[in-house]
């Protein structure tokens, strides 16, 4: 099969009208497709409204057991099935998910190696059997950023990740791509100027890049998770604006595209 992971930002989630548009889009995307969601902006806003504030370390948030109920609430239920339901009114059949609904993403607590993340989840294993069975039955998978730990744990893992675990693990089987749609156009120069992308990025760049502090905060996740993406498998991987992906699908130049390192094609 053909899979496109198609993950989608927190800010865009957080606007009401660009949220339809990504969605009506999303919806006429072609082929077998996965939504993966997160919403970090609002789980830290709905927090500081209940005296629960965001802490976040290059781009991941401590998770204590106050903001796991947080989190699990914004992700898991508000975010999640409003986007399945207004999937359904566009006449996609989506099923909304966490990591425990059909053991879909089980995950480990991270273990405390200087920072303690709380209740954070690296990923074990994904249950691409479930995930094949969902697509052949045409039904699209809406994946959000709260995963589990099989004994009852739940936990929570950054949504570039479960996108670059999904992809990588159905991978293994099948023809995937994988696409970063967030609110800018792509990995930029200079974080102000939307015109400043960087059209194609290696580990070499992003390693000058990070140093030199032109990619921080959510960006870092997003990279990692793109180079280990391909590295195990993944077709394509591409970073850019919601309103872009048709023109990424078709491999028309707009967003970043991420390269293997020249060290890999040897
Ligand atoms: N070089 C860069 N180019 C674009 N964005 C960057 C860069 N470095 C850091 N960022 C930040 O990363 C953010 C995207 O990460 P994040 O907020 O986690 O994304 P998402 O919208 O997918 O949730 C951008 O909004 C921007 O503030
Ligand atoms: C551990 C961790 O950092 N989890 C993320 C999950 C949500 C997320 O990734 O949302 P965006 O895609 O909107 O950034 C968090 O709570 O912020």
């Amino acid at each position: 099969m053909k899979i496109s992971i198609i993950k989608i930002g927190g800010n865009v989630i957080d606007f009401p009208e660009k949220l339809d548009e990504f969605l009506s889009l999303f919806a006429k995307f072609p082929g077998h497709k996965i939504l993966v969601h997160g919403g970090g902006i609002m789980a830290s806003r709905f927090g500081e409204s209940l005296g629960v504030m965001p802490e976040m370390v290059d781009g991941r948030r401590i998770t204590d057991q106050e903001t796991l109920d947080v989190v699990t609430m914004v992700y898991a239920g508000l975010i999640n099935k409003n986007i399945v339901a207004k999937l359904q009114a566009l006449k996609v059949n989506a099923i909304g998910m966490c990591g425990a609904d059909g053991n879909i993403i089980r995950s480990i607590k991270r273990p405390v190696k200087g920072i303690d993340y709380g209740f954070v989840g690296d990923i074990q294993e994904v249950n691409t059997k479930l995930i094949d069975h969902l697509l052949s039955g045409d039904l699209l998978p809406v994946v959000n950023a709260i995963t589990h730990d099989a004994k009852g744990q739940l936990l929570n893992t950054n949504a570039d990740s479960i996108a670059s675990a999904l992809a990588t693990s159905l991978a293994k089987e099948h023809q995937v791509n994988l696409y970063f749609c967030f609110n800018k156009s792509g990995v930029l120069i200079d974080e102000k100027n939307e015109n400043s992308i960087i059209p194609l990025i290696n580990e070499d760049i992003y390693a000058e890049l990070r140093r030199e502090n032109v990619i921080h905060s959510g960006m870092i996740p997003k990279l990692d998770n793109a180079f280990e993406a391909l590295e195990k498998g993944v077709n394509h991987v591409w970073i850019g604006k919601a309103e872009n992906l048709y023109l990424a699908a078709k491999g028309k130049l707009s967003g970043t595209t991420i390269e293997r390192s020249r060290y890999d094609l040897y």
